[in-house]
């Protein structure tokens, strides 16, 4: 794991945004098409904020999340409805977005068109994690029902998953789709979660779902 420290939130954005769109555009040097995929929740509006002005060629990019609440995308609680407030505007507005949320009236339903619709655009060329206090990434939380089939290698690119901790029913990419990324980049912000990675380094990934990714990532960490 590389552990990065900013001395403050508005510098790890700018830096962390500038990384991932480097290594966008180096990938587009010598390939057709690349794939961002982002999380969710509240951490990473700055990062997008800064993100989608950056000029690369966006129309050669394919955007998707990590994980989806499975609710309206005008919904607060939409993680789309972030990534269009967010990221999917100014230069960015340009590059293909497939939405998780397919309004299906359960996740399971979506899960298989869904895994169809991504499957061109592996492996992902970056991608940004984001983990709650429960050291759950994506929607993979402990205690998730089918979480030890999400985190294990033969596990279908999307799942549908209930959790206790989770308000409502979600889809989310599994392990084998995320750590096949080509960069792995974890944000994480304010000491509670310093703590949690410090806890989730010493776990199985059953009880620490993050644990799965921690040793290929970058962390990107300010208080
Ligand atoms: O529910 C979710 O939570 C995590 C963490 O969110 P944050 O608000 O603590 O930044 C997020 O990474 C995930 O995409 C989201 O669905």
């Amino acid at each position: 794991m590389n552990f990065v420290e900013y001395p403050d939130r508005d510098m790890l954005a700018l830096s962390l945004a500038d990384r991932l769109a480097s290594q966008l555009a180096q990938h587009l040097r010598s390939n057709e098409q690349g794939s961002l995929c982002v999380p969710g929740g509240t951490s990473p509006v700055q990062v997008f904020d800064t993100l989608s002005g950056s000029d690369i060629d966006w129309d050669r990019v394919t955007v998707f999340l990590g994980d989806e609440r499975w609710v309206d995308g005008d919904h607060k609680r939409s993680n789309s409805r972030l990534l269009r407030r967010h990221l999917l505007k100014d230069r960015a507005a340009a590059a293909q977005y497939i939405d998780l949320y397919t309004g299906d009236p359960r996740p399971e339903d979506a899960t298989e068109a869904l895994a169809e619709a991504l499957k061109p655009h592996l492996p992902i060329t970056a991608v940004l994690l984001g983990m709650g206090n429960d050291m759950h990434t994506a929607s993979l939380f402990p205690g998730a029902d089918h979480l030890a089939e999400a985190l294990s290698p033969g596990a279908p690119p999307v799942m549908a998953v209930r959790a206790e901790g989770a308000a409502e029913p979600r889809i989310t990419l599994t392990r084998p789709v995320l750590s096949n990324a080509i960069h792995i980049h974890l944000l994480i912000m304010g000491p509670e979660k310093r703590e949690a990675l410090e806890r989730a380094q010493k776990m199985d990934p059953i009880e620490a779902p993050i644990r799965a990714f921690l040793d290929e990532a970058t962390v990107h960490w300010a208080e």
